[in-house]
């Protein structure tokens, strides 16, 4: 019998096409700054095995029973606090970051961008490019440190959408960056730029990673060795001698031990020995969030004030700065190698 190509699957882009995709994922946020919106959220989020790494049997009773009827009152309340005229701050932002790379690659392959929870989903975004044709497709997880409820979750959200088709796209995947130069210089000539334009000179400077479950670091998990990597390489990198730099971790949430030394326990401890200015920046996150514009820059000024400090700055993240997206088609350009 010979081929037809009315033959091809549904499912599949046109022929030839050699077109090449690039998908950008950050976490998800909510659609909006509501109570059952954010419920919605967190019940996608909360319920991922890589997240929450309890047997299901005994974890969703507690997230169904108690968290989801507790948290997102609180959570939404916190969300309109930083809530934008385009939405949630990180979808905003992802948004802008893909439409800056489109810019930057061109005809050369085509950008979309997509959330590991709520929407646009890395399913949708999938199909989207592949329906414009695009046969290649690097996925890019904008995290810089790896980490298994982060990272190693979008690929496993990509795979499932691979599992479901009879001719699969190519999917290369963006590896972890929190060692590149490329990341290290662009975060170096960032923070130093905004310090030099605050109106006050910080005795110290935090880096505040995403917290994780200490277990996760007992059980191999590279993420914590890959925060403290990056926060090495930038301090030498900046060299600012008139500078303390401290790592921490935000974020904790429920009741095991997370990473230490805690972002908020810090900031008040630091004030309490004295320390009056400091300016906190957040160098694992690709774009403003939640957890940088409200935990940092509203809660986190409340906690080190009310501890005795007297001056506070929360620096924004890489976001479309130039040297951000510099960087991000440095490091996508090179993963795209062979293929344009
Ligand atoms: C056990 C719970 C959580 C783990 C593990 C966790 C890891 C983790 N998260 C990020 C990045 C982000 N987290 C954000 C929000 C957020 N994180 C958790 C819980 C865990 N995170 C919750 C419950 C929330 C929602 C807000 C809240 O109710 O407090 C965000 C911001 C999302 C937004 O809409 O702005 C980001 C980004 C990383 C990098 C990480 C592990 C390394
Ligand atoms: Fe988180
Ligand atoms: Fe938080």
């Amino acid at each position: 019998m010979t081929w037809q190509p009315q033959q091809l699957p549904a499912d599949h882009p046109p022929v030839n096409s050699g077109k090449i995709g690039v998908l950008i994922v950050n976490l998800g946020t909510p659609e909006a700054a509501e109570t059952g919106a954010v419920r919605r959220y967190l019940g996608e989020f909360l319920s991922d095995r890589r997240v929450i790494e309890i047997p299901a049997i005994a974890w969703q009773p507690i997230l169904r029973g108690i968290i989801l009827n507790t948290r997102p009152k609180k959570s939404a309340a916190a969300y309109r606090e930083v809530w934008t005229d385009k939405g949630s701050p990180l979808a905003a932002i992802t948004a802008d970051q893909a439409a800056g790379l489109q810019d930057r690659l061109g005809e050369s392959a085509m950008v979309e961008w997509g959330m590991r929870y709520g929407e646009p989903s890395i399913p949708r975004q999938l199909q989207k490019l592949m329906d414009a044709g695009c046969e290649r497709i690097l996925l890019a997880p904008l995290y810089p440190q790896y980490c298994a409820a982060t990272t190693a979750t979008v690929v496993d959200k990509a795979a499932e959408w691979l599992g479901e088709k009879r001719w699969q796209a190519s999917l290369r995947t963006l590896p972890p960056y929190h060692d590149d130069p490329a990341y290290i210089d662009a975060l170096a000539a960032d923070i130093s730029r905004q310090l030099d334009a605050l109106d006050f000179t910080p005795e110290v400077l935090l880096l505040s990673f995403h917290g994780m479950p200490k277990r996760t670091l007992e059980l191999g998990d590279p993420y914590h060795c890959h925060c403290r990597k990056t926060a090495r390489l930038l301090e030498e990198k900046m060299a600012r001698s008139d500078l303390r730099m401290v790592t921490t971790f935000q974020s904790r949430f429920g009741p095991a031990k997370w990473l230490t030394p805690a972002t908020d326990t810090t900031l008040e401890e630091e004030a309490a020995k004295g320390t009056k200015r400091l300016a906190i920046a957040a160098p694992g996150f690709s774009a403003d969030c939640l957890e940088t514009l409200e935990e940092l820059a509203i809660r986190g000024k409340e906690q080190f004030m009310e501890a005795g400090g007297e001056q506070f700055a929360t620096l924004s993240c890489l976001n479309t700065s130039d040297a951000g997206m510099t960087m991000l088609e440095a490091i996508i350009r090179r993963e795209l190698g062979g293929w344009i």
